[in-house]
Formats: C-alpha cells, sequence, structure tokens
C-alpha cells in the first residue's frame, strides 16, 4: 500500500532539505528511483525527435521507452545495493528501503537481475541491438563509472558521471535510425553541461549530510561561493548549448530557437540569484526545480517542433508575414 507522509520543507544549511512532500513507495519500487524515469523518457524522446525517421512507428516508440525504463529502473537498483550502507548514515537516505531493512538485498540483487535481463529482451527484439548496448552503457556508467568510481572520489564526480545520464538521447536517437548522428550527440552534450546546475542546486541544500559521509561533493569541498560560480558558468555553457538545437533539428528550429529562449532567461536569471546568495535555500531550491521543467520543456519544445505546422516557422516566413500584415503592404 502507498501511504503518504508529509515532510517539512524547510532547508535549513544543518538539516537536510525536503525536495518535495515525500509520498512512501512500495519498497520494490522505491529502489527503482522511479521519478527520474519520466525526464530520462522524455530525453530519449528527445533524442528520437532530432532524426527524420521521426515519427516513429508507435511499436518500436513503446519498446523502446519500456527498455529504457527497465534499464533505469536496474540502475537506480544497483545503485541502491551499491550504496546501501552509505544510504544508511545520510539523514536524506537512511529511511530508503534496503538500509531501513523494508528489503532484503537478495531480493533488491534479483530484482535489478530481471530487470536487466527483461530491458536487453525488450530492447533487442523490438528496437536494436545499438539501442539496447546503449542502454547497457548507460546503466553501467551510472552504476560503475559514477557510483563506485568518481562520486566518493571527486568533486568533478557529477560532470564526467553525468555521461550515464546523458546517454538516454542516444537510446532514442539510435532506436529510430539505427545510428548515431551527430544530433543526437548534441542533445547528450546537453545533458551533460546541463547536469551541474542541476545536481550542485540540490548538493547546496544537502551539503552537510554529504559532508557527514565525506562525500567529496563541490559545495562541501571548495564552499558556496565557488559552487555557485560553478553552476553560473554551466547555466550559460546549458543556454548556447541549447541554441545549437536550431540547426540540430532536421525541421522546425525556429519554432523551437524562438521558444526556448524564454527557458534559457529563467536558467540564468535563476542562477545569476543564486549566484547574489549562495547560502539561500530558497534559491537553491527554485533553480534545482527549473532545471528539471527546463529539461522537460527542450523536450517539448523538440516534439513540437517536428510538426508540420512548426515548419512553416521561418525567418523568410516570418518576413513575409509581418510585410503581408504591414500597412505599406496593404496600400
Ligand atoms: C550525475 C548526475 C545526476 C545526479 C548526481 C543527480 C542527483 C539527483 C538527486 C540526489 C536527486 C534527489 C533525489 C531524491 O529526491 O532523493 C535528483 C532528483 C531528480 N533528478 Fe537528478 N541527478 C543527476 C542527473 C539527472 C538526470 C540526467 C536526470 C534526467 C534526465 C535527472 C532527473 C531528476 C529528476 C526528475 C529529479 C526529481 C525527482 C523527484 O521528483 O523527486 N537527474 N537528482
Ligand atoms: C540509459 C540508462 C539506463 C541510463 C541511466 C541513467 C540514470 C539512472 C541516471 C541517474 C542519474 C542520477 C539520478 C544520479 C543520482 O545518483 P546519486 O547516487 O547521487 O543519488 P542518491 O544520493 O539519491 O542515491
Amino acid at each position: 500500500m502507498v501511504s503518504v507522509s508529509a515532510v517539512a520543507a524547510i532547508a535549513a544549511p544543518s538539516a537536510p532539505a525536503a525536495i518535495r512532500p515525500s509520498v512512501k513507495l512500495p519498497a520494490w519500487l522505491e529502489v527503482a528511483k522511479p521519478r527520474l524515469i519520466p525526464l530520462l523518457l522524455a530525453t530519449t524522446v528527445g533524442g528520437m525527435a532530432l532524426t527524420a525517421a521521426w515519427p516513429l512507428d508507435p511499436v518500436r516508440l513503446l519498446c523502446t521507452l519500456v527498455g529504457g525504463s527497465m534499464a533505469s529502473a536496474a540502475a537506480g537498483v544497483l545503485n541502491c545495493l551499491w550504496e546501501q550502507e552509505l544510504d544508511g548514515r545520510m539523514q536524506r537516505t537512511s529511511r530508503r528501503a534496503l538500509p531501513s531493512g523494508r528489503l532484503a538485498q537478495r531480493q533488491a540483487f534479483g530484482l535489478a537481475v530481471a530487470l536487466t535481463i527483461g530491458s536487453v529482451l525488450v530492447l533487442v527484439l523490438g528496437v536494436n541491438s545499438l539501442a539496447a548496448s546503449l542502454a547497457l552503457l548507460g546503466l553501467c556508467s551510472y552504476v560503475l563509472l559514477y557510483t563506485a568510481l568518481l562520486k566518493p572520489r571527486t568533486t568533478q564526480n557529477i560532470v564526467i558521471g553525468g555521461m550515464a545520464g546523458a546517454i538516454p538521447p542516444l537510446v532514442g536517437a539510435a532506436a529510430a535510425t539505427g545510428h548515431l548522428g551527430w544530433s543526437g550527440w548534441w542533445l547528450f552534450s546537453l545533458v551533460m553541461v546541463w547536469t551541474p546546475a542541476h545536481f550542485w542546486a540540490l548538493a547546496l541544500l544537502l551539503r552537510e549530510d554529504y559532508r557527514s559521509v565525506g562525500i567529496p561533493m563541490l559545495p562541501v569541498v571548495k564552499g558556496l561561493t565557488v559552487t555557485a560560480r560553478a553552476i553560473g558558468r554551466y547555466s550559460w555553457a546549458t543556454v548556447a548549448m541549447s541554441l545549437v538545437g536550431v540547426v540540430a533539428l532536421p525541421s522546425g528550429g525556429w519554432l523551437y530557437g524562438l521558444l526556448v529562449l524564454p527557458f534559457n532567461a529563467r536558467l540564468l536569471q535563476l542562477s545569476a540569484s543564486l549566484a547574489e546568495d549562495p547560502g539561500d535555500p530558497r534559491r537553491a531550491r527554485s533553480l534545482f526545480r527549473w532545471s528539471i521543467f527546463y529539461l522537460f520543456g527542450i523536450c517539448l519544445l523538440l516534439v513540437l517542433a517536428r510538426t508540420p505546422l512548426a515548419s512553416a516557422v521561418h525567418p523568410a516566413a516570418l518576413m513575409a508575414a509581418v510585410l503581408h500584415l504591414s500597412p505599406a503592404a496593404a496600400a
């Protein structure tokens, strides 16, 4: 049964911040980190929308989403298994299913194996082996590269390890065409440069929790000001990278370019506001939330750009419409 518990929405530096009201999921579902999956799938669909093969056959689309969800869920379970002891010592994660004993290690491991095998079967049989291999690469890089190798060792853990979270767009592009074009690599790069603003904003809120267990997240090692400045630089890089989408899209790039502007303006505004007062938890929380909305928004715009109507939005067409509507043209 799913029970709901309200978590105090106060983000004092000494107490880990509540990101959202916490909903207690069944143990087997909680370890799969299901809340991350919709955004990972959105970037997968974004990767598809960037190819000439869009729109995809619905069965292929569905198999990619099911296989991708299973791979991400398996990655989440393996991360929880690897970090069981660490999670038990951190305030934010101590009530998770494994450290609190609601789920046995053997059961979690069985679930991870079943999900991995299921994902490979669905992707190989319903999509193609490139998409399956990339999903496995995403899983391995999250568990081995990020979780096991980088997270406990370096402040750049999420910059390099962010590669894992950026693989879903490649899965989408591979599912659509069977190969990887540069536009898929563009969305991969965008997610990579987006990750620091997403995560370091949160790490500012959680820094005491990370400090208490010796995880060298940037705010723990370098402090608030350096972290806020780094977030600012990556936010600018994200904005610059997002604009490349105008040419990465096979059609509708101009509509995308227009509509992405307010998303970028808000990202820059929130990161500048954080730089003014990096210790303000509300500013950090606003940026973290916007980062999620931002990436969903970008993926939605990519899909919108591939609708037939969007192809009509082009500087020449816009100019013609303006001239046509202007009083001089009417006269
Ligand atoms: C190395 C890269 C990343 C790190 C370290 C990271 C870390 C985190 C952490 C610690 C949380 C809070 C989870 C909690 O509530 O306990 C979170 C939330 C979230 N992350 Fe990331 N993240 C990364 C990359 C990504 C990527 C690539 C995506 C999707 C494309 C993503 C999507 C989300 C979403 C949607 C949430 C909110 C979940 C909720 O509603 O609670 N993250 N992230
Ligand atoms: C294609 C494919 C399967 C890709 C896998 C992508 C994937 C699962 C990315 C997750 C990124 C993420 C949320 C990291 C946080 O881990 P954390 O250990 O820092 O968070 P925690 O402290 O909440 O456990």
